[in-house]
């Protein structure tokens, strides 16, 4: 007999909550998300036109340049599949804004076994959901919003020439480099040889890898950009004055849990690519330098919540940071990413890429879904989860009242042998736990969006 699902005392967040963060988000959010693929398409389409077409491309020399740029080969077969892929995304949006039951994923004719078998886990998790509860508002936020993420994926999955192709990648890419002047001032505040360890530093470092989770592309869907950088935390100086709004502040016992660490493994569960990856590298750079440890960095396997990072995104980062730095002849930079790339080279970095973060799964359901990473992650001496989705996951996305102890929160992982973990998050959605007694209503007069808008900051640890 298979044992109860754990579930949390807590109601999960539903789209079906009016008026709610969760409704905004699949009336408002995703949709222009889902909108700004199908629109990337269609200048794809354009830029192929444009480019078969001498007199046109004279006139639109940028579509010109920008298409010879293309990655993806241009023939009949992967224009039918880009039409398909738009059809896909488009009948997608409709199903969403009309609240249409959630329709099982169809593995493709010639699926692999791996494929095959993560159709299957998909269906099996649809399947757990009541048939009351299966459409795009009724089901639980943090599935359906997975779920799109993975049936983007099987359109793409279902063609030869898109298999792989990263829908948000330009986006990705545009941001990182709209962010050139916070990585160059962030490495001069932050990056060097370090002969020590260094309390003052590594509080530093990890403020710097909490606000970078502002930079998010799937909740500032309408970002502009090439402006990233002005709303970017990137220097010392902007550290006092932001340290208020950290809400849950273990800084403390962080420093002592990282002081005492000498050897073994730290894990950072990464979240998005871009700027707030600079600053997780940063931090990393500083763990490495301290400490005999090794650093694994968790990624994830396939495009993900617009801008979490991939195994390309990694590369791409360090290599726009190699690039940045000859420019600029940046000598803190250059020298930062010959240290990261050696490290990577002699395995002292680690990137992972577990399936489980792609699943729809909350953490709670860690031990009997993914018992070897759970494994890893207990045999680290440290682990860093980032960002709001790796939050919610956490403490299964539910309406906790912000006081809930936070052990309470996480359900079955506060006795999971899981190593000491730090969350840290930017508030991007309603649920938070851990907060004491009438913080929340102090924090309502202050700002009635603190939990959702991105301005306030978590650092809570758990051992
Ligand atoms: O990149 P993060 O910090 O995990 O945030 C994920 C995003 O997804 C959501 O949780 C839901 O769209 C947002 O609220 C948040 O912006």
């Amino acid at each position: 007999m298979t044992a109860p699902r754990p579930v949390p005392s807590a109601p999960l967040l539903r789209g079906s909550v009016v008026p709610s963060f969760a409704y905004t988000t699949i009336k408002d959010r995703l949709p222009v998300i889902l909108a700004k693929v199908i629109d990337h398409f269609v200048r794809r389409q354009h830029r192929e036109h444009i480019k078969g077409s001498s007199a046109a491309a004279t006139e639109d020399a940028a579509a010109t340049a920008a298409a010879a740029a293309e990655d993806t080969a241009w023939d009949d077969r992967s224009a039918s599949e880009l039409r398909r892929i738009r059809d896909d995304i488009a009948a997608l949006k409709y199903a969403m804004a009309r609240d249409r039951p959630l329709e099982p994923l169809v593995a493709a004719a010639d699926a692999s076994a791996d494929e095959a078998t993560d159709v299957a886990l998909w269906n099996a998790a649809l399947d757990e959901l009541d048939a009351a509860e299966r459409s795009w508002f009724k089901a639980p936020w943090l599935f359906i919003e997975c779920f799109m993420y993975r049936l983007l994926r099987q359109s793409l999955l279902a063609t030869t020439t898109w298999r792989d192709y990263d829908l948000f990648e330009s986006e990705k890419q545009a941001s990182l480099f709209g962010s050139a002047e916070s990585i160059l001032r962030m490495a001069s505040a932050a990056l060097g040889v370090r002969a020590a360890a260094d309390r003052d530093a590594a509080a530093e470092l990890i403020q710097f890898s909490l606000w970078g989770n502002q930079s998010d592309l799937s909740l500032f869907v309408n970002a502009k950009h090439d402006e990233a950088h002005k709303h970017q935390i990137s220097g010392k100086d902007q550290l006092a004055s932001s340290s208020s709004s950290i809400i849950v502040n273990d800084m403390d016992a962080v420093l002592d849990k990282l002081a005492a660490i000498r050897t073994g493994t730290v894990v950072i569960v990464l979240d998005n690519a871009g700027f707030e990856l600079f600053g997780d590298l940063c931090l990393a750079d500083y763990i490495t330098q301290t400490t005999e440890c090794t650093v694994v960095f968790e990624g994830k396997l396939f495009p993900w919540f617009v801008s979490d990072t991939t195994a390309r995104d990694f590369d791409f980062v360090v290599d726009e940071c190699a690039l940045l730095a000859d420019k600029r002849e940046h000598d803190n930079l250059r020298e930062a990413v010959a240290r990261w790339r050696a490290w990577v080279a002699s395995g002292r970095w680690v990137l992972r890429f577990d399936p489980f973060w792609t699943t729809p799964f909350p953490f709670w359901r860690m031990p009997e879904r993914a018992p070897a990473l759970l494994k890893q992650l207990s045999d680290a001496q440290l682990v860093m989860f980032k960002g709001d989705l790796n939050y919610r996951k956490m403490v299964h996305d539910a309406a906790w009242p912000p006081h809930t102890p936070f052990a309470e929160a996480i359900g079955p992982i506060a006795s999971s042998g899981i190593a000491p973990f730090v969350m840290l998050r930017t508030c991007k959605s309603d649920t938070v736990a851990g907060l004491r007694p009438g913080q929340a209503a102090e924090l309502d007069a202050i700002d009635k969006d603190w939990m959702v808008n991105g301005k306030f900051g978590i650092i809570q640890l758990h051992q």
